[in-house]
């Protein structure tokens, strides 16, 4: 299984995350105002570090503007991107037509999947992957909010897609996802808030944790 971390800003984030076992690393380009949000430059700079250390870096994004996320993507040869936001089957398809491994968020309100009638448009456009999120006041990430573990049981099993979920995981709520993590589609997970120390920086204990956590009984890949 694959263990994402989101919103690395620094190379040293990169080191810590990569030692202590992130397969992937998501960085923000496109996300006005988010916490994680990097400028072009930095997002190059830490995409290469990511890569030099042999793990995986993750464009994750709101905007809709293919033509600005393919010059990013150019720009900086990440290959995975991870749609945050509320894009339409056609920027899936425009996406996976220039050879990218597409991840699309689906998120999760008040027990509903907003996009469950689109989840079969997004899989005949390409989607290599969904990610599980939860939507909490007023927020479409790194909420902390836990995921509901019977509402991401059913929507693991309504896709036909590797999943990865998120959405306030730690190391102490594995357990509760039991059900999930041994679905046939379940790939992995993705982490902001439950990697980080109190002041808001990546813990590398937390993220070891993690890992130890929430690969009891998955296979590995
Ligand atoms: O954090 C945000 O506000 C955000 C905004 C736009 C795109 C992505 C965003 N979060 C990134 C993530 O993928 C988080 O890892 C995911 O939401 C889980 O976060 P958490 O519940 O804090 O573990």
């Amino acid at each position: 299984m694959l263990i994402k971390i989101c919103g690395a800003t620094r190379v040293a984030d990169i080191d810590l995350l990569a030692e202590a076992g992130a397969d992937l690393i998501g960085l923000w380009s496109g996300v006005p105002d988010g916490h994680a949000q990097l400028d072009d430059d930095a997002f190059d700079r830490l995409a290469r570090a990511t890569r030099k250390r042999g793990r995986t870096p993750v464009l994750v994004t709101l905007s809709r503007d293919v033509r600005g996320l393919l010059a990013r993507v150019a720009g900086s040869g990440v290959s995975w991107v991870q749609l945050h936001g509320y894009q339409t089957p056609a920027t899936v398809r425009a996406l996976k037509a220039r050879g990218l491994t597409v991840v699309k968020v689906l998120h999760i309100r008040d027990g509903q999947c907003l996009e469950r009638p689109l989840i079969n448009a997004y899989q005949r456009a390409g989607a290599d992957l969904f990610l599980l999120d939860s939507m909490a006041g007023g927020r479409i990430g790194s909420t902390a909010h836990r995921l509901d573990p019977e509402v991401a049981a059913s929507v693991v099993e309504a896709v036909d897609r590797p999943v990865l979920l998120a959405g306030g995981l730690t190391a102490r709520n594995a357990g509760q996802f039991r059900a999930v993590t041994r679905a046939h589609r379940f790939a992995g997970i993705d982490v902001d808030s439950g990697a980080r120390d109190e002041r808001g920086r990546f813990d590398a204990d937390a993220v070891r944790a993690i890992r130890r956590e929430w690969t009891v009984g998955v296979p590995a890949a």
